[in-house]
């Protein structure tokens, strides 16, 4: 991997990362896939501010929502006046050609509200994807633009979890509940307008069975709201459980764990049932009651109609527009209590999205430093590290007063005990992490006042955990440098001796890889990175050795590329193998945070310290060439 372009996440992928979030953020993991998010809005007022700002962006598609959901809930409250009138004048008058033209008048409304209908929900469904299209891209341009610290304090669950489901909730939100909210508001106020100049005791006789609506609805939503929150817990368990044992499959299958995960699986699944059985049933069953609440209300209306009717109060027509009504009058009421929870999740998600989008992004900096004129110019690989002092967590120093110098060309191999610091200089190096006190300088430069994109264009950075993307193995090589012709990406891999391997896949440079690498062994995807690397052609190289798990021929292989990469360049050999250690123009032994010694393979034998126990234990009795 090199230059630029690397994935900084692998610098530090198997470090812990922090629970103490500098970020501002809730610690731990996010909701699982197909969890419900716990969290209430903090600031709704503020975050409806920001979803107004992108939803500005598209003025005319949310006038022709509105116009729509206004056009459709005025011919859905025409609809019951109309039929009211047709029986009062020409029913009960037995006019049939008035009949028949009433008729098809409400055929045009109806059919014309169904249209308006079909395109409010168009627009609507725009509105809310171009909405979340544009929250999507911003978010990914910012998780692009983040510095490293930032992904280090989180796990990838949460940055998936706010790119996927938060946004999947805001527009959830804003393709129904937008349009729902206007339309309930819409159909309450007009359906009591039109009862009431129609008969006033009609309207407090219908406006008197809501009470027991609402009452029944909320009692019924309070237990299927329950049921579908844990139906949603188990299903995250299942989800984390499924995904928990396809990556960590070989580990399940080499301590011979099968059966114990079928039978955890089988709980989590049954569980998943029980109380799914409990929340459909529920929410099913919700339809059929609101029928009966419905018929109870006809009855209602027909009963005091009737009565009303039959002292002259009023005509039958008035009954059947207010049995209409009755029906139209009731259904936001339940939407408008339903919605509110949704609303209020996708407003938290918005929020949560916000959050990120609000962070300094790195190349802020840089853009401004650019515009006060400082130019980048190669980089020829004399690297200083002048009394250096760094730490993640304030109150945890990781490098104390380390001092370095590599000359242009030499290597610099890093030995020392897990966690000593070695990553820690790389990550110091790429500008991953910034310096507390002393001086970083390359070519004499102090590291911060270079442009961060074009110094880490002359770093080339080859890390034990080979990554590649998923493309084309040619892809995946010319992203050492987008636009190396394909012969240069042959000779780049010609060079590093994977030419041969390539051209016995099935389709040579074009087998298409996944992002776990498919059908390749990791030694191949090893010489995959080096030869993007050479392809990079940078000033400055760092190399994570592997702690070895492929074959000896391979592995010979690897060694000979590297050592072909290295020739010429600065590079920072965080080493594991002896041959790499011994060829070293310096050694530099790192532990606790400081350089304890430093000299060649033989000098530090001599010294017969710390190196020298070291070699003693790990490799005086092993043959690496
Ligand atoms: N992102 C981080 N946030 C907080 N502490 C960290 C972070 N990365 C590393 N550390 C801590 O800094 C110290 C030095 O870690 P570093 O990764 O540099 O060690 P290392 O010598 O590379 O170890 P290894 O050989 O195991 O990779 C360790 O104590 C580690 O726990």
């Amino acid at each position: 991997m090199a230059g630029g372009n690397s994935n900084p996440s692998n610098a530090n992928a198997s470090k812990t990362p922090s629970n103490i979030d500098q970020m501002g953020f809730r610690a731990g993991p996010g909701p699982r896939p197909g969890e419900v998010p716990k969290v209430r809005s903090k600031d709704t007022a503020g975050t409806l501010r920001r979803i107004w700002g992108y939803l500005k962006l598209q003025r005319s598609t949310l006038v022709w929502v509105i116009a729509c959901t206004v056009l459709t809930t005025l011919f859905s409250l025409l609809g019951p006046y109309l039929i009211g009138k047709m029986f009062d004048d020409y029913i009960v008058k037995r006019q049939y050609d008035g009949m028949f033209r009433m008729g098809m008048i409400l055929f045009g409304v109806y059919v014309l509200g169904a249209l308006f209908t079909w395109i409010q929900q168009y627009m609507a469904s725009s509105l809310s994807q171009n909405t979340v299209r544009d929250m999507r891209s911003d978010l990914f341009e910012q998780y692009q633009r983040l510095p490293v610290p930032f992904f280090d304090r989180k796990t990838h669950g949460e940055l998936m979890s706010r790119a996927v489901n938060d946004i999947a909730n805001v527009s959830n939100t804003l393709n129904q509940t937008v349009v729902q909210l206007i339309a309930s508001v819409l159909m309450l106020v007009g359906s009591v307008v039109m009862m009431l100049s129609l008969s006033v005791w009609m309207t407090l006789i219908t406006v008197l069975t809501v009470p027991l609506i609402v009452f029944i609805t909320k009692k019924v939503t309070k237990y299927t709201r329950r049921y579908f929150t844990e139906q949603q817990k188990q299903l995250g368990e299942v989800n984390g459980f499924v995904q928990e044992s396809i990556s960590g499959l070989k580990v399940v299958k080499t301590f011979g764990n099968e059966a114990r995960s079928i039978e955890r699986f089988r709980e989590i699944n049954e569980r998943l049932r029980a109380v799914g059985i409990k929340a459909q049933s529920l929410s099913g069953s919700m339809g059929p009651m609101m029928n009966t609440m419905r018929n109870l209300t006809f009855l209602i209306i027909a009963v005091f109609g009737g009565v009303f009717a039959y002292h002259d109060l009023i005509t039958i027509g008035v009954i059947v527009s207010f049995l209409n009504y009755s029906n139209q009058f009731s259904q936001p009421i339940n939407q408008l209590a339903n919605q509110y929870n949704l609303f209020q999740s996708a407003v938290a998600g918005a929020e949560r999205v916000f959050e990120v989008l609000d962070l300094e992004p790195e190349t802020s900096h840089e853009v401004r430093r650019e515009a006060a004129g400082g130019a980048s110019r190669p980089i020829r690989g004399d690297v200083v590290f002048d009394r250096v002092d760094f730490s993640y967590k304030p109150e945890v120093p990781v490098l104390r007063q380390l001092s370095l110098h590599a000359e242009p060309g030499q290597t610099i191999a890093l030995v020392g005990p897990t966690g000593a610091g070695k990553t820690t200089i790389i990550n110091l190096l790429t500008r991953f992490y910034d310096i507390q006190s002393g001086r970083i300088l390359i070519d004499g430069q102090e590291i911060r006042e270079l442009d961060k994109e074009a110094l880490r264009a002359q770093i080339g950075l080859v890390l034990q955990d080979a990554y590649v993307f998923s493309g084309t193995i040619r892809d995946n090589i010319r992203y050492g440098r987008l636009g190396a012709t394909d012969q240069e990406v042959e000779a780049a891999a010609r060079h590093v001796g994977a030419d041969a391997f390539i051209r016995k896949l099935h389709d040579g440079y074009d087998t298409h890889l996944n992002a776990e690498g498919g059908n390749l062994s990791q030694g191949q995807r090893q010489l995959l990175t080096i030869a993007r690397a050479v392809l990079a052609n940078p000033a400055i190289l760092i190399l994570d050795e592997a702690t070895s798990n492929v074959d000896t021929r391979t592995e010979l292989h690897i060694q000979e590329a590297m050592k072909l990469l290295m020739q010429g360049r600065t590079s920072f050999v965080i080493a594991h193998r002896l041959s790499t250690i011994q060829e070293a123009d310096a050694i530099l032994v790192i532990q606790g945070g400081e350089i304890v010694e430093r000299g060649t393979h033989e000098e530090l034998l001599q010294q017969n310290g710390f190196y020298a126990d070291m070699y003693n234990n790990q490799f005086a009795h092993t043959q690496v060439s």
